[in-house]
């Protein structure tokens, strides 16, 4: 393999974008420094790097939402000026966003058109409208007179795609397209990415998972600090350890945990009879120090058990914690007295306040529980803050930034954090890795280890197979409200979670 500038190798008639010199700086940060490279028609390229190296900047000003310190765009041979969002769509150029701009209560085909109705004398034209719906809509799987509340996250994600095409894209991005996605589903996204692609489309595609672009990618390109670090035309050639190696630049160890048995011990954390709509859970124990993974397909009750036990998912039912049983909370300042943390898989909802700082973000949750007779100890708060800021190994000049001047991982990582500084008894996570570069994952996953191992019990929510092998000591597979099957030392493995899960 060789890590090369992408820029010499292609020719100018099979290449749709080129981004030229492009640097971006916010005040003292330097998010992009110089970054050219070359995009061919009808392929899928993927952009990698670690969270904070500027991919998200990048396709930002590929798309027209943020305007570059210096360079400049090229689209089919033509150099783009005052490049905005409208120019580059009249161009071609398209941002999928990983949340779906979709009106529920419209149907997928007037979806479809949103913004570009058919108008004939000032009106719209239906016929014209449901004609062009049914044609583009055709092969796609998706019926064109369905609510689009009622679609799936597939559906939705095609959808989107769909309308970026119908609008006349050329090249559209997809920021972790995946995320929140199952297995299949994910099969389901990438045999229409390649339909799309055999019909011409380009694709840029974002994605932390080694696994999704040496599936999908046919080319990549490499940043890290805001520069290109190298990349590849033929991602077929490549091995997983090489493509982490690249982006990185450097080898990595990944993390595996010592799974123990905890059969027979003395439970830690006892749920009884916890029921909610879509949920009946009978019984479940977790010992100190272990880690329990929940998993299964959407709505089959693992994110409902983890959002009932932190009162975020109305539950009849007890939890006993040390030994002193409660009703489950009603409310996540009950569940955290209780000695429960949860961090949520939805940042944007309920994770990160953007405008706060990353200190008063990692200082949120802990605070209330230290401050004595409404006064807040400063140094005690400074002492958390500046524990947790360099154990995420956040990356920030220092815990003053605003959280939203971070990239998305970062922000996961202050959650984290936030969530950690609580020192709970039970710590609840969901997708407690999603949108991590792997170098960061495996910190995670190490961080929730040896709180394990002092004693505090772990769940961990996740569709992703390989973390759940990599961090738990068992599995249980949910399916309509219940526990269906649980999985325990070498049982669990990648293939078996995979069919189960399924199944
Ligand atoms: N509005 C902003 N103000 C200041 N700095 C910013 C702003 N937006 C981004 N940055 C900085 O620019 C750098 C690149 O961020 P960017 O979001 O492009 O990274 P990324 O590669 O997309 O990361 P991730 O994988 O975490 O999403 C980071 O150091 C980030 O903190």
């Amino acid at each position: 393999m060789t890590a090369h500038d992408l820029r010499g190798s292609t020719t100018a008639q099979d290449e749709i974008l080129r981004i030229d010199n492009v640097t971006k700086s916010y005040g003292p940060v330097r998010a992009l420094r110089g970054v050219s490279l070359s995009i061919r028609r009808g392929t899928i390229h993927g952009l990698l790097g670690e969270n904070g190296a500027g991919k998200s900047t990048l396709v930002g000003i590929i798309s027209g939402q943020r305007s570059p310190t210096s360079g400049q765009i090229v689209m089919d041979g033509r150099p783009l000026h005052h490049v905005d969002v409208k120019t580059m769509e009249q161009a071609g150029v398209f941002l999928v966003t990983q949340e779906p701009m979709i009106i529920d209560n419209l149907t997928a085909a007037e979806n479809l058109m949103l913004g570009i109705w058919p108008v004939k004398n000032g009106f719209v034209d239906w016929k014209a409208l449901r004609q062009d719906a049914l044609r583009i809509l055709e092969g796609s799987g998706i019926d064109a007179n369905a609510l689009a509340g009622r679609l799936d996250a597939v559906a939705r994600r095609k959808l989107n795609i769909l309308r970026a095409m119908f609008s006349g894209g050329k090249v559209i991005i997809l920021d972790e397209p995946t995320a929140a996605l199952t297995v299949a589903d994910r099969r389901v996204l990438f045999d229409f990415m390649r339909r799309l692609k055999s019909d011409g489309v380009t694709f840029i595609f974002i994605s932390h998972y080694n696994d999704e672009i040496l599936e999908i990618c046919d080319a990549v390109s490499v940043l890290r600090d805001g520069g290109l670090a190298g990349g590849s035309e033929d991602v077929a050639s490549l091995s997983s350890e090489q493509l982490t190696e690249l982006v990185l630049g450097r080898g990595l160890t990944l993390f595996q945990r010592d799974r123990r048995d905890h059969a027979g011990k003395a439970p830690h954390v006892s749920l009884r009879d916890v029921k909610g709509q879509y949920l009946s859970l009978k019984a479940m124990d977790i010992a100190a120090g272990e880690v329990v993974g929940l998993t299964g397909l959407p709505g089959a009750g693992a994110k409902e058990l983890a959002r009932a036990i932190f009162g975020l998912y109305p539950a009849s039912g007890t939890i006993a914690i040390d030994g002193t049983q409660r009703r489950l909370p009603r409310t996540p300042r009950a569940a955290l007295d209780a000695g429960i943390a949860f961090l949520s898989d939805d940042r944007r909802r309920d994770g990160a306040v953007g405008k706060m700082s990353i200190g008063q973000n990692i200082a949120l949750s802990s605070l209330p529980a230290r401050a004595r007779m409404g006064y807040i100890d400063r140094a005690a708060e400074a002492e958390i803050i500046d524990r947790y800021f360099k154990a995420m190994d956040v990356k920030a000049p220092n815990p003053d930034y605003a959280v939203d001047t971070l990239s998305g991982g970062n922000q996961q990582k202050v959650c984290l954090g936030r969530v950690l500084a609580t020192e709970p008894r039970l710590l609840i996570v969901d997708e407690p890795t999603r949108g991590i570069d792997v170098g960061v994952k495996q910190d995670v996953l190490r961080i929730i280890d040896e709180l394990s191992a002092a004693g505090v019990s772990v769940i961990i929510v996740s569709t992703d197979t390989d973390e759940l092998v990599r961090a738990v000591d068992r599995v249980c597979i949910f399916e309509h409200g219940q526990i269906k099957e649980t999985l325990t030392g070498e049982a669990i493995t990648v293939e078996r979670l995979r069919s189960s899960v399924q199944a």
